[in-house]
């Protein structure tokens, strides 16, 4: 059967993932009404304007509003009456337990249960635990309706991009009913990339799989990282020798002051009481959890050595407090996690982040954010770069240094070129690095 366009999709949630499925598919010619609950957002949108910070995603919205072929509403019953396909992209966070909370997803699921066109596929597309897809199902209760699965894998900052050049899409349907999956492979027909279509339980599980692998392979390399302190070796080096391997690659393998953002966090402890529930002790996933938050006490263990010993009343200054560079996104956010635990033994936290403009009540709360990194040097005991914004590279660390009261960086992204900074008098530590080595993996030959 050849790909079919044009289909009409309902987007249910404009957020990272909601936003960016519906800009993308009108790009793919579809036409797509995207709902969300919030007015503003809404209004936002409808004018043109993109309400996260995602390279593409303001073209994309203003194309699609441009071609007709992309719509905002207030809402989900206001999205779904003509919609062939509806996918749900609405948040799913950690609730009280750890396990995922549904109340939303279920919350839009009674709302448009009864407005959903004959014929109509639903799709889970938040991140929802194993069975998810048949409890939606039996909420629906219509013979007339099916549920597919569809995980996101898009990363924030690359969003367009991943959604547009998938590794792969994952379709998951009831008893591998080939209909419905199809309908939503389809929509994807333009792309070229593998399709996997499973029963939903399985596509369930290749999200939280992938999520909590990726999870437990930093948590591994933390510790290799840690190790590398003791033992005088350079983790640089040693993830540059390990990557060579294809089969583990050289992609995430970068050490940090944790994991975190969204996804890894919640995800990580949902499929922990996923096993719980099933009676399985999943304790390689409790490990990767407790030696990231472990991680964060490493981090501020270097701070407080750093400045003598005593961290109330020392003024640090902070580079970075989004998760990752290139998003805007503070959720779950290591850089701030450390930041709280500095400013709960009293330290005076001054932080600049190129995606963060103002402090955020409630989130930023404790650190003063400044307009420039240079500001948050200035009569600091030491730096501590927390995020890996590259243009952190480029600063200019003599100038820095003049800034500074003490003579401490600690850079928990190895990002920094040790010797740069050395070179202005400072004292460099990095996560895994030996103070006094050249930066890294200097080839004696490079194959190819
Ligand atoms: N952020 C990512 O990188 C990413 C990637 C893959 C999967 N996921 C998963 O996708 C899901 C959504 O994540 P996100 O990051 O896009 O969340 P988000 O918080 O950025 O966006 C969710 C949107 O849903 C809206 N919303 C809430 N209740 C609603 C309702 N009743 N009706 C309509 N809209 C409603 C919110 O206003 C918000 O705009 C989660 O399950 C998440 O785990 C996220
Ligand atoms: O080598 C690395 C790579 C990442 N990180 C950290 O790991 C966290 C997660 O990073 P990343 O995976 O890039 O962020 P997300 O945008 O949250 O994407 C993850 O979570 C999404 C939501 O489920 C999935 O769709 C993506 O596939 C998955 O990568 C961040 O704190 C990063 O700083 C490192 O410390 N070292």
């Amino acid at each position: 059967m050849s790909a079919m366009f044009g289909t009409k999709v309902a987007v249910i949630g404009a957020g990272y993932v909601g936003l960016t499925t519906a800009a993308c598919l009108s790009s793919l010619g579809h036409q797509v009404v995207c709902a969300d609950v919030d007015r503003e957002k809404v209004d936002a949108l409808s004018r043109g304007e993109a309400t996260i910070r995602e390279p593409g995603i303001c073209e994309l919205v203003v194309d699609g509003l441009a071609s007709g072929r992309l719509e905002f509403v207030l809402g989900a019953s206001a999205a779904v009456s003509e919609a062939s396909v509806v996918i749900l992209c609405v948040p799913t966070p950690m609730g009280a337990t750890g396990a995922a909370d549904l109340t939303t997803l279920e919350f839009v699921v009674a709302e448009v249960r009864e407005l959903l066109p004959p014929g109509c596929v639903v799709v889970n597309k938040s991140t929802v635990p194993v069975g998810t897809a048949a409890r939606v199902a039996k909420l629906i209760d219509r013979a007339d309706v099916a549920v597919v699965s569809n995980p996101e894998f898009l990363r924030e900052g690359a969003a367009v991009h991943d959604f547009l050049n998938p590794d792969r899409i994952v379709v998951g349907s009831a008893d591998r009913d080939p209909a419905p999956a199809r309908r939503v492979a389809d929509l994807y027909g333009k792309l070229d990339t593998s399709v996997l279509v499973t029963d939903s339980a399985s596509a369930e599980m290749i999200k939280y799989a992938s999520n909590c692998y990726l999870a437990t392979r930093l948590s591994f390399v933390n510790t290799v990282a840690e190790l590398c302190e003791y033992l005088d070796a350079s983790i640089d080096d040693v993830t540059l020798g390990m990557g060579y391997d294809q089969r583990i690659g050289k992609s995430f393998l970068r050490p940090g002051p944790g994991w975190g953002g969204s996804c890894l966090p919640k995800d990580t402890f949902a499929l922990l009481r996923t096993a719980e529930s099933a009676g399985s002790d999943f304790a390689l996933l409790r490990a990767a959890i407790e030696t990231n938050l472990k991680q964060q006490d490493l981090v501020v263990d270097k701070v407080r050595k750093a400045v003598g010993g005593e961290l109330a009343g020392a003024r640090i200054g902070l580079l970075g407090l989004t998760f990752k560079a290139g998003t805007d996104d503070l959720r779950d956010s290591p850089a701030l996690a450390v930041a709280g635990r500095l400013a709960a033994e009293g330290a005076e936290l001054f932080g600049y982040d190129p995606g963060v403009h103002a402090p955020v009540p409630g989130v930023t709360d404790g650190v003063r954010i400044t307009g420039t990194a240079y500001h948050a040097a200035d009569g600091a005991a030491a730096i501590v770069l927390l995020t890996e914004w590259p243009e952190f590279r480029a600063l200019d660390w003599a100038r820095i240094a003049d800034r500074l009261d003490g003579r401490s960086v600690i850079d928990t992204r190895n990002l920094l070129d040790p010797l740069v900074v050395a070179g202005t008098g400072l004292s460099y530590q990095g996560i895994g690095r030996p103070a006094a080595l050249p930066s890294t993996g200097d080839m004696v030959r490079r194959a190819g």
